[in-house]
Parts: structure tokens; sequence; C-alpha cells
């Protein structure tokens, strides 16, 4: 019985998913497309594509999905298989995978290499139009598999999996398309009638690595994605966290048209996967998301073996952030808790943008914590299937017990006090409840270790001080990704916002810290938080390609002078017997 209602599910969400929205491939002209932003359904309750989701999600039901390892046309699946699991309900498993060993791993890479001229030589225009046929069909057909299998699998909520496995991945997709083409329209100048200058938009020689999050299935499919648009081939590590999601994006790639073995799909564990791909000899970067302590451990290897490459890799890495919203006394207030709430706690503060320190000044204290608290009272915590739930649980045991630690130090720490918040329970699934901290030190280490859930520290200042705070604030952490400016007052708006120069790769001024949209604010941080490449903006590409310049000589040479000596017998070899008095007739 219960197969049957499943099975019928099923049939009913795939007769359904037709609904058709804008198709950038359909009329598709290279040297002319630009990208928009994909539109976001509100999904609110009782619309078209809010019955959608929610029979698609249910067609998930008592369903584990098998991924296997794919390197080529091969689907490879080693001894000892694994599980992925709701991170809301640990007990409930989504996905079945398998570890790739290192001789699985190189065989990724030998797979890779084996196709590396014929899809270089593959014109951009059609790799171009392969990626926006993969956009389309995200953006229709499996638009609800891909909010579904986010909110499964990472514990996203309706909006935050739009966001993400909706709207971005799209966008990345499409505006990529167009960045390509506009960094590719360089030509080189040849004022020299006899010559003819040309420039070749090579890929890397070698293999990239692109090693993915778990917390945005957009970037997960971004990473591998980005390189192959421009040439090159790629070894994909998804996080074994966001498997169900990113094995769908790859499915998408590959129904779309990109050729087997351009992007090999390698689940594997971290460090032999790092291990293996820092020992070739023909990596050509890493395309890095995730934390310092695994960017830099990558970093370190390829150091340690530098001078056994054929190439120097390129190593693009976007880490963890410490980041900010600083109040100023000429504050909108209810901009401040509403930017609070929505940065601090979406997605349990697992977005590298999530607001973590919040500077507020004295004379507004007592409203904002008055307000914070009440908000606080009115967010719902649970499962992200649920429509009205704000925020689930964090994504495994390992981010529940660094969570815990911070709040035990809370507790234990005489200059830290509980706003708001404060408890865990991961009995059914790894929850932490919203909290706000306030500490009495702008020192502490909640104001400089990146937590990466969903707890607040908040400072108070004299607002006098608000110079001096500042500065402070943008001293304090390793971390420069993203921060945000509150404050009316025009003259404080420009002095504070030179202060904040060099501690936030994205800054918002009365907005929150978190949100960026591609092709609006192109993304990354500077300091600990990476190597500020700048993802959703066309700079990022430029690391995928290794040009070639050609100078084409039209017209023959005619004699070996230079213009600057005389000019007898031109052309005629002479040896110069000063120069080379040993030299006889
Ligand atoms: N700046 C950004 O754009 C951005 C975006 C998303 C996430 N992040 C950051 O990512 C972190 C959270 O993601 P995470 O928990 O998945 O990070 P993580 O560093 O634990 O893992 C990232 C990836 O690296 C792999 N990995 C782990 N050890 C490895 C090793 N030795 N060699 C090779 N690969 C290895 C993991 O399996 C995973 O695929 C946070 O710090 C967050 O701030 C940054
Ligand atoms: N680009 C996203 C964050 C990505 C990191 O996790 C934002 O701006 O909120």
């Amino acid at each position: 019985m219960t197969f049957l209602l499943k099975t019928l599910r099923i049939i009913k969400y795939k007769l359904s998913y037709r609904h058709v929205r804008y198709m950038s491939s359909e009329t598709f002209d290279f040297n002319t497309f630009v990208a928009k932003n994909e539109p976001m359904p509100t999904y609110s309750p009782g619309t078209k594509e809010r019955n959608l989701l929610d029979a698609c999600v249910a067609s998930y039901e008592c369903r584990i999905r098998d991924i296997p390892i794919v390197i080529g046309d091969e689907e490879i699946r080693t001894e000892g298989e694994r599980y992925q699991v709701c991170p809301f309900d640990h007990e409930r498993k989504v996905a079945r995978y398998y570890y790739a060993p290192k001789p699985v791993i190189q065989k990724a890479i030998d797979s890779c290499l084996s196709g590396r001229k014929a899809w270089e030589r593959t014109p951009l225009a059609k790799r171009a139009e392969i990626f926006l046929r993969a956009a389309d069909l995200m953006s229709n057909k499996y638009r609800y598999d891909l909010l579904a299998t986010t909110m499964l699998g990472q514990g996203k909520n309706i909006w935050q999996a739009e966001i993400d496995a909706g709207a971005e991945i799209i966008d990345f997709l499409r505006f990529d398309v167009q960045f390509a083409r506009e960094i590719t329209e360089y030509k080189p100048i040849s004022p020299n009638p006899e010559e003819l200058n040309s420039i070749k938009y090579r890929g890397c020689e070698g293999f990239w690595a692109a090693i993915t999050p778990f917390n945005f299935t957009a970037i997960g499919g971004h990473l591998p994605m980005a390189p192959a648009l421009m040439g090159n081939v790629c070894l994909w590590k998804p996080s074994d966290t966001a498997l169900l999601s990113n094995y769908l994006v790859y499915e998408i790639y590959r129904e779309a048209g990109l050729p087997a073995g351009v992007i090999n799909f390698v689940p594997a564990d971290g460090p032999v996967f790092g291990d293996t791909i820092t020992a070739s000899p023909d990596l050509a970067g890493i395309n890095f998301t995730g934390s310092v302590k695994t960017f830099s451990h990558l970093w370190k290897q390829v150091g340690a073996n530098i001078e056994t490459y054929k190439s120097y890799p390129r190593l693009i890495g976007e880490c963890g952030g410490k980041n900010m919203h600083f109040v100023h006394s000429s504050a909108k207030i209810d901009q401040v808790f509403y930017g609070a709430v929505q940065s601090g706690f979406e997605y349990g503060g697992q977005k590298c943008s999530a607001l973590s320190r919040m500077y507020i000044p004295e004379s507004m204290w007592p409203t904002v914590k008055e307000n914070l608290v009440q908000f606080h009272k009115q967010l719902i915590v649970g499962t992200p299937l649920y429509g009205e739930t704000f925020m689930s649980a964090v994504i495994d045991e390992k981010a529940f017990a660094r969570c815990m630690s911070y709040l035990d130090y809370a507790r234990k720490s005489p200059n830290v006090s509980v706003v708001a918040g404060g408890r865990c329970n991961d009995s059914k699934g790894y929850f932490i409840e919203p909290t706000f901290l306030e500490t009495k030190d702008p020192r502490d280490k909640l104001f400089q270790e990146e937590i990466f859930g969903p707890i607040v520290t908040i400072y108070v200042y004299p607002d006098a001080k608000y110079r001096e705070t500042a500065v402070l604030a943008s001293k304090t952490s390793p971390y420069a990704l993203t921060g945000a400016l509150y404050a009316e007052d025009k003259s404080v708006l420009d002095e504070l916002s030179e202060i904040f120069e060099d501690s936030a790769g994205s800054f918002y001024i009365n907005d929150k810290s978190t949100g960026a949209v591609v092709g609006q604010q192109p993304f990354g941080g500077s300091r600990l938080s990476g190597t500020n490449d700048k993802a959703g903006g066309p700079y990022y590409l430029l690391k995928f390609l290794s040009p070639q310049s050609i100078k084409r000589r039209t017209v023959p040479k005619t004699t070996w002078k230079h213009p600057s000596m005389a000019v007898n017998s031109p052309g005629k070899m002479e040896v110069n017997k000063k120069s080379f008095p040993h030299v006889t007739d």
C-alpha cells in the first residue's frame, strides 16, 4: 500500500512538472546573449508552484537514491557504502554513496586528461549552449527536484532552497555564458600591416579539481562548471552532506549534453582526494569553497609539491567569515532587527556571509534587545518541509558539537550573557536554538572565530565612541568576507565605509550581510576569507583561461638589420672582424 501511494505520488509529480518559464537556450546567439536573473516564484500556500513543490518533496518519501562515482560513462561503486541523512531527522537516509580511493581518483584524472583536447577545441559558443540548456532544465523540468533534494539533504526551508538551488545556480550558468563572451571579446591590435595578431582563449593544460562545500547547491554546481565552460576538464569532489542535490546537478549537466569525462563526479574522503590531486603533476588548479583549515592545508600541499607540477597550479579559495553588522545611532531601528534575524539565522547561520557579530550603540540597545527577544519568540525552528519554518537543524553532528561548545563557553564566561536562545537538542535532528549573546569584551573569541551556526554575539558601545569602535571592529577578526553598516547620517556613512574598506569583500549599506545576487553583487572576501575571485562577476572566469598570444607575419622579412644601422648591402651577412678577431677570411 505504501509502495502504491509512493508510486502514485511520483507519477503525479512527474506529469505535472512542466511549468515552463523563460528558456534561454531556445533562441541562443552567443554573440548577443545577455543574461537576466531568474525570477523567483513566491511559493506562498496554495500557489501552483507550492503544490508542485510539496508533491515533489513527497515523491522522495521512503526513497534512498543510489549515487555512484562517475568517471567518463562508467558508474563505479566501491566497498563500504555510506549514507547521507536528513539533518533534521538523522534516522532518515536520503542517499547511498561510495568513496573513491586513490586509484579511482587517479583513473578520474586520466579520464579527464584523455578528453581535454577535444573539449577545449569545442567552440566556446557550443560549450555555452550546453550550460544554457542545463539552466533551462533547472528552471523548468528539475526546479522542484533541485529544491526538494536541497531541503531534504541540506535542511533548507523552501525560500532558502529556492534562493540557492532555484535562482542562484541558474543565474550562475546564464551569467557565466554572458561573462565568457565579454572577457573573450578582447582582440589584440595589428597596427603593422605586415603582421596579424590574435589571441587563442585556451583552457589550462592539465585538470582542475573542484572541491565543494555542503551549504550551497549552487556553489556545488558552479565550481566545476565554470572551469568546464572555459574549456577545462575537471574532477568534482562534492561534500558528503550535499550529495543528493549535487548528483542531480551533475545528471542535469549530462542531460544537457555535457560530454562524458569533461566533469567526473568523484565523492571521496576529503584528505584522500586532496592528497591524490595535489600529488598529480597535471594539476592545473583547485577551485575550492569551504573552511580556512582545509584551504590552507591544500595550499601547503601544493607548495610542498611545487617543483613537481607541469604548470604552477592556480588556487581559488572562498572560505569563511566573521561577518558584522555595525549599527550607528542614526540607523533606522527596524532595519536593524530585520537584518539581524535574517542574516544571523536564515539557514541556521550556515552561510559564509551570515551575521555573527553585531555592534549596537548604547542609546539603541534597550529597544533593539526588546525587539530581538520578541522576534526570537516568533521564529519557528523545526523541519524545513513545513512551510512556516524559519530555520532548521545544522548540517551534522560535527556542526552541532561545534555550536554546542561555543554555547558552553558563553554560559561559563563572566563576560557573556544569553539574550535569547542558547538551547540545543540532537535527539531527532541537529537542532541549535537561534541565539543572541551579549559580550562585554569586543575582542572575545566569539568576535574572532567562525562558528558557522545560528549564534550572533552583540557588543554594546557608547554612542560617542562609534569611530574608535569601528576601527576596533575592522581589525578584530582575521576574516574579511561580508559586513553591513547601518546609518542614515551621510558623513558617518562615508567615514565608516572608509574604515571598513579592508574588512569586507562584500559590503552592504543599510542592508543585511547575506544574499548576494549573481551579476548584481559579485561575491568574495580577502584576508582569511579567501582569494576574492568574485564568483557571479566576469573576472572570476579569467582564472580558468590560459590564453595563447599568436603573431603571424604576413609579409616576409627582407633584411636582418636594425633600422638604426647604416643601410649598405641590406640583408647580406657580414662578420665583424673587430668583435671576432680570430675569424679569418
Ligand atoms: N566564501 C564563500 O564563498 C563560501 C561559500 C560557502 C561556504 N564557505 C565556507 O565553507 C565552510 C563550510 O563548508 P564545509 O563545512 O563543507 O567546509 P570544509 O572545509 O569542511 O569542506 C569543504 C570541502 O572540502 C573537502 N575536504 C575536507 N578536507 C579536505 C582535504 N584535506 N583535502 C581536500 N578536500 C577536503 C570536504 O570534503 C568538502 O567537500 C565555512 O567555513 C563557510 O564559511 C565559504
Ligand atoms: N553568496 C551567499 C553566501 C555563500 C556562502 O555560503 C550570500 O551572499 O549570502
